[in-house]
């Protein structure tokens, strides 16, 4: 026992520090997801399933137990599955293939800063001895001014040093012929020759293992094993007794029931392990915005190439290593390279960004200067290879199940043997007629044989019979059906078990923007100043006071981009749906793009984030004025406002006005729009820190704003969403939708759907803001969670508080969302059903996996 305690305590451990080291690529859809979850481009709709560990059930937990006989009884079967290192319980197994792989990823890592230290050590030296005199040139390759190796050793070691030799990230560009605000040329000619000097964004794959080894595999099972002695000892047995052309049947028989599990267990295994290579391919083919001759294009990952300009947003994955050209609060989480959970702030003293960490804030522009293998994150990815071996709860436990029906059919059989033998060999078992079969000393040696066989015979049954070994097979073969049927929707399983957890979910908590709706944003209904403009895209209407500063904030207040080609083709326009429907909206009432961003210079920047709902920037104008844009959540912004322009331009004050914005918000909310207002406030230049430190810190202010414009923002509801919702109530699964949005807005949404029936339904706490649950304690919390069926105006964290409370209360939870403002409810969740990219029928095909279970 004590050793199995020690086994135990070791899984655990294990368990813990691969769980806290692959938080970023194991877990959730980050390091190795594709980034823009709020995009609507056309690209291989992919949706995401994945499980995530549930502390509470962890089945290594023994500490805190209140049950004891139960516990045992749990440690006993979890005993055996630790102990039993077969191919059935890789669940266990499991851990030490990612403790094998964490120490891989730790040797690359130790390798990288050994030549990282290496290296600045020489270069230390160097520098003493060149130190006074001119500083050398780097090195002149082909058409570039720097070579592979200098640039790759620069980005790789965080080499600052010769970044400033290099005259900083603008010298740098200069010399990979790149141009810092449009990007690189990017014709076929410029893309090869930037390919064959510095190489592709790609790594070299390790192939996945052979039927052959799945074939080695499958046999490796303790009940198959019993079976396999059984079947020799049945087959010696029966040629003894009844002759070579009849003893072999039975044998034959048990063997080719073993060999047609082992066959079918193989091929199950290696079908898997060849779609999840396939899946994998199509999951680390992202799809990105470059900026390239002056325009922002969607590439895939394996296409950017050294010198590329890559604008960077919050919960992208940087996709090669690079040095920032400027960032606004832009913060990454290293974890999945680095090992420690900790977000670094990248400013221009920490100007080195490292491919496949993730932007936990902020936004920036970088360019890349390694690619592929010659960043640390490749010479990871093609040291170590994902493996699909991986079994679900359910199967671990039939596993164990079987084993255990295994282990007590052999023990009976043992014992029936020993009563037999023993009865036997003392006389006390009696031919049909009467005679004693065994007598010591008259019966003869050949004939005892034969009555021990038959013994024998009895027990191998025993054991034949007891051993259920299809029994977990046939939870392999279900659940990888329903991953096949999934795969044929789009629907990415990342591990087999989520299907599993699914079919027990007993509530959905879905997102709105994009689960329910379809993401397609526009502009349907516009208040500027005090008036409403109908239709909303009459330039006519739009009083030209107001409408300047509109334009002018709207054009810098945002993460978009809009692309007028010279040749009079169609304006393209970039950037999240809510900023797309915006920037389009003005493009339509004559906003000029480029000249408004090129008159007036960004002081800094705000990015919009779903806590504060809000984004803003602090510009200066070419007349030396400073105005502050602010645009985000339509009542939370006007709640700042004291004052909007009137239809002559002249500043009044919201007093009177405000009831009558008020309500309108109301009435757009109550028609399922979005709101958003945009406002500004001219500010005094001199009170605006000069030196880069302070301006780096400088907090916008946000109060005393003047109200430019309110916006209704129409995103339709997804077709088939409202069939979905009955089959999930149906079904006995409560969907609950919680939202960023306006409760108002989330409950017209609500009702569009049909998670609220009616408008009866819609009273508190069945629809509930973010900010009254979260005020809440947490016993309450608990007993409110269960009524809540919309929550609107939510942050990150109360979805997280919503979901850690409704798992309190005993449910099972499925959280639907993207990788960003849900990240941390989807962590939280019994399951996580992530949107990758846009096209996403999740409740639709979470709704098959129901039906199949
Ligand atoms: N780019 C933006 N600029 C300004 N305001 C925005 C922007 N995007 C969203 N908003 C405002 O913030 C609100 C909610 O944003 P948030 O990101 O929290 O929710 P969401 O993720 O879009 O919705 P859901 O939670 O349903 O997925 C919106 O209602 C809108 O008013
Ligand atoms: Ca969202």
């Amino acid at each position: 026992m004590k050793r199995i305690e020690e086994e135990e305590a070791k899984s655990k451990e294990e368990r813990m520090a691969t769980r806290s080291s692959c938080s970023s690529n194991g877990l959730l859809p980050s390091s190795a997801s594709p980034r823009k979850t709020d995009d609507l481009e056309v690209g291989q709709p992919i949706k995401e399933f994945e499980l995530d560990d549930d502390d509470d059930d962890d089945p290594f937990d023994i500490a805190h137990t209140k049950n004891a006989p139960l516990e045992i009884l749990r440690r006993w079967r979890q005993a055996a599955l630790v102990l039993n290192a077969s191919r059935r319980f890789r669940y266990t197994l499991d851990l030490k293939k990612e403790e094998e792989r964490e120490q891989r990823r730790r040797m690359v890592r130790s390798h990288a800063q050994v030549i990282r230290a290496a290296l600045l050590f020489r270069l230390a030296g160097e520098q003493q001895i060149v130190l006074g005199t001119s500083a050398t040139p780097p090195t002149v390759t082909g058409d570039y001014a720097i070579g592979l190796e200098e640039l790759a050793s620069m980005t790789r070691d965080h080499n600052i040093f010769s970044l400033h030799q290099c005259g900083g990230v603008k010298g740098l560009s200069n010399m990979l012929k790149t141009n810092l605000a449009t990007g690189i040329v990017g014709d076929e000619n410029d893309l090869i020759k930037r390919m064959n000097t510095f190489g592709t964004n790609r790594y070299p794959q390790k192939k996945g293992r052979g039927f052959l080894t799945f074939l080695w595999e499958a046999w490796q099972d303790l009940t198959l094993i019993i079976l396999i002695v059984a079947a020799i000892a049945s087959l010696g047995l029966g040629i003894k007794t009844e002759g070579l052309s009849h003893g072999w049947y039975d044998g034959a028989s048990i063997s080719f029931a073993v060999m047609l599990v082992i066959i079918v267990t193989a091929v199950s295994d290696y079908r898997q392990s060849l779609q999840f290579q396939n899946l994998n391919k199509e999951k680390q083919n992202i799809q990105l915005e470059v900026m390239r001759g002056g325009r922002i294009m969607k590439i895939s990952i394996f296409d950017i190439v050294v010198g590329d300009v890559v604008p960077l947003r919050i919960g992208d994955q940087v996709p090669a290593d690079g040095i920032l050209i400027t960032g606004h609060s832009l913060a990454i989480d290293e974890s999945s390279m680095t090992g420690e959970s900790k977000i670094v702030h990248k400013d221009q003293n920490a100007p080195f960004l490292m491919s496949g960490c993730k932007v936990a804030d902020g936004i920036g522009t970088m360019l890349v200067t390694g690619v592929g293998i010659n960043t640390e994150w490749g010479l990871l990815m093609a040291s170590i290879s994902e493996d699909t071996g991986e079994e679900t709860p359910l199967q671990v436990r039939l596993n164990g199940l079987a084993t255990f029906i295994g282990i007590a059919g052999l023990a009976v059989a043992l014992s029936v043997l020993a009563v037999l033998l023993g009865r036997y060999f003392t006389g006390n078992t009696k031919n049909p007629d009467g005679s004693v079969q065994f007598i010591k000393g008259e019966t003869t040696v050949s004939k005892a044989v034969d009555g021990v066989i038959k013994i024998l015979t009895i027990a191998v049954t025993i054991v034949v019979v007891a051993v259920p070994e299809g029994l977990p097979l046939a939870v392999t073969l279900t659940l990888a059906y329903s991953m096949r049927k999934m795969m044929a929707d789009k629907a990415l399983v990342r591990r087999l078990s989520a299907c599993e957890t699914m079919g027990s979910s007993t509530t959905i908590c879905s997102d709105k923007t994009g689960t329910l709706t379809l993401n397609q944003m526009t502009v349907v209904e516009a208040y500027v100043g005090n008036q409403k403009i109908n239709p909303p895209d009459d330039p006519s209407q739009l009083q030209s006071e107001a409408g300047l500063l509109l334009c002018e904030g709207i054009a810098q207040n945002t993460t978009g981009n809009v692309f007028v080609p010279k040749d009079g083709g169609d304006v393209e326009i970039t950037g999240s749906p809510t900023e797309k429907a915006i920037l389009s909206w003005a493009v339509k009432l004559g906003m000029k793009f480029d000249v408004l961003r090129a008159e007036s210079k960004i002081l800094r920047v705000f990015p919009f984030n779903s806590e504060k709902k809000r984004g803003g920037v602090a510009i200066q104008t070419a007349d030396s004025k400073v105005h502050i844009h602010w645009k985000g959540a339509a009542e939370m912004v006007l709640a700042s406002c004291t004052g909007y322009l009137d239809s002559n331009g002249s500043l009044q004050s919201i007093d009177k006005e405000m009831d009558f914005f008020k309500v309108a918000i109301d009435d757009m909310a109550a028609c399922s729009l979005r709101c958003v207002a945009i406002a500004y406030r001219p500010y005094e230049l001199d009170k605006v820190p000069t030196d880069e430190e302070s301006l780096g810190k400088w907090v916008l202010p946000e109060d005393e704003l003047v109200l430019l414009a309110i916006v209704g923002i129409k995103d339709p509801c997804r077709p088939g969403v409202k069939d979905a919702v009955r089959i999930c109530t149906a079904a006995g699964v409560k969907v609950r939708m919680v939202t960023g949005d306006n409760i108002q807005t989330a409950k017209a949404i609500a009702l569009e759907c049909g998670i609220l029936s009616s408008g009866a339904d819609a009273t508190e706490p069945n629809i509930i803001e973010g900010k009254v649950f979260r005020a809440y304690s947490e016993k309450e919390r608990e007993i409110i969670a269960k009524k809540i069926t919309v929550m609107g105006r939510s942050s990150p964290n109360d979805k997280l508080l919503l979901v850690q409370a409704l798992r309190k209360g005993g449910e099972v939870v499925a959280v639907t969302g993207d990788g960003t403002n849900d990240a941390p409810a989807l962590h939280e969740a019994d399951i996580g059903l992530s949107k990758l990219q846009k096209r996403a029928r999740i409740l639709l095909s979470w709704m098959i996996i129901l039906l199949q279970l």
